[in-house]
């Protein structure tokens, strides 16, 4: 006699047939996913995230990976005995930081994510500005911030994204790579036949990745669900996030540090026509699947004012 088929099997296939449906919407669109650096050295995440990439990539999405990875920078300067400075949120960067941000994320980090992201089946592609071949897509100038009395701020090698080399990124996109792009731009402008490389907050250079591609989705994976109303209780979870209850959240200090450049740059996206933004716990398993591919709301998703 033939064995019954487990209810657990036919509940699997149920799942398939439930996803096709998001499958189908998402085809061909491109998801800009930024890796921050408090997942990056947490490799059980980090593996479950690299997975749920591999299977967008496999059912017809096209994602693009830029990561940060500020922590690890920190432990490096730690090593090499220099101290961080930061200036409203951005890390002052000397000629010895940037050589360490090079070395880190644009060497370490991006190599690593794109051979773990191989071994789990994908095909993805390191774009970066060390190593032989310098395939960097990400151009930009230095930034210059004004203190509270209006002086100019000092910030070193530090800069935001004014040019993303679209097609390249696109080119892998449509051969089925990944694009892994670290958070570093180089300067557009050439002095005596070199481009000088500058550290960019890496929120502001997803942002950037994602409105040049005209990315049907933007989403922030961090460590924390999402953005809440008393950030060490995980049940404060703010659903949803409009512009004015973003702006009301900075001014009472409840968004604050980390969070802010994060919202900042989901506000900005928004309104340069990304279709949605989220920030998400990239620490739950499936988070990243979970927000694309069913109707399950995991973190916080980010939209205009709703119309009056
Ligand atoms: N209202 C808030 N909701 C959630 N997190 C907040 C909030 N305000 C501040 N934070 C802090 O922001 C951090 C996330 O930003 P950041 O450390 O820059 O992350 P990443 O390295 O993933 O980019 C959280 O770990 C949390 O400590
Ligand atoms: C200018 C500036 O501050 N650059 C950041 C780039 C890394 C980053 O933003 O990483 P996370 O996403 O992990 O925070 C830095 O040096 O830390």
């Amino acid at each position: 006699m033939q064995e019954p088929i487990p209810k657990k099997a036919i509940q699997k296939a149920d799942v398939l047939i439930e996803a096709m449906g998001w499958i189908r919407r998402f085809r061909d669109s491109v998801t800009v996913i930024k890796l921050g650096g408090s997942l990056l050295d947490d490799e059980e995440a980090l593996r479950h995230l690299l997975i749920d990439i591999v299977f967008m990539e496999t059912v017809g999405m096209r994602p693009v990976v830029v990561h940060g990875g500020g922590k690890a920078v920190n432990q490096a300067m730690a090593a090499a005995g220099l101290e961080p400075r930061w200036v409203q949120g951005r890390r002052y960067t000397d000629d010895a930081t940037l050589g360490i941000v090079e070395k880190v994320l644009g060497g370490e980090l991006n190599e690593l994510i794109a051979n773990k992201i191989e071994s789990y089946g994908g095909r993805a592609m390191p774009l970066n500005t060390t190593g032989e071949s310098n395939n960097n897509v990400l151009y930009g100038e230095p930034i210059t911030l004004e203190g509270e009395n209006g002086e100019r701020l000092d910030l070193g090698h530090v800069g935001h994204v004014t040019r993303v080399d679209r097609d390249a990124i696109e080119n892998l996109c449509f051969a089925g790579q990944v694009p892994v792009i670290p958070c570093l731009c180089e300067t557009d402008e050439v002095v005596d036949g070199k481009r000088q490389l500058l550290n960019v907050n890496a929120d502001t250079a997803a942002m950037a990745v994602a409105e040049a591609l005209g990315a049907e989705k933007l989403v922030f994976l961090s460590d924390v669900n999402g953005v809440l109303r008393d950030k060490d209780d995980p049940s404060s979870r703010i659903g949803t996030l409009t512009p004015s209850l973003s702006k009301e959240l900075v001014g009472a200090g409840v968004i604050s540090g980390g969070m802010i450049p994060k919202v900042e740059a989901c506000l900005q996206t928004l309104a340069n026509g990304v279709g949605k933004v989220h920030i998400v716990d990239g620490k739950l398993r499936h988070s990243l699947l979970l927000e694309i591919y069913t109707n399950q709301g995991v973190g916080t998703q980010i939209v205009n004012e709703p119309a009056a």
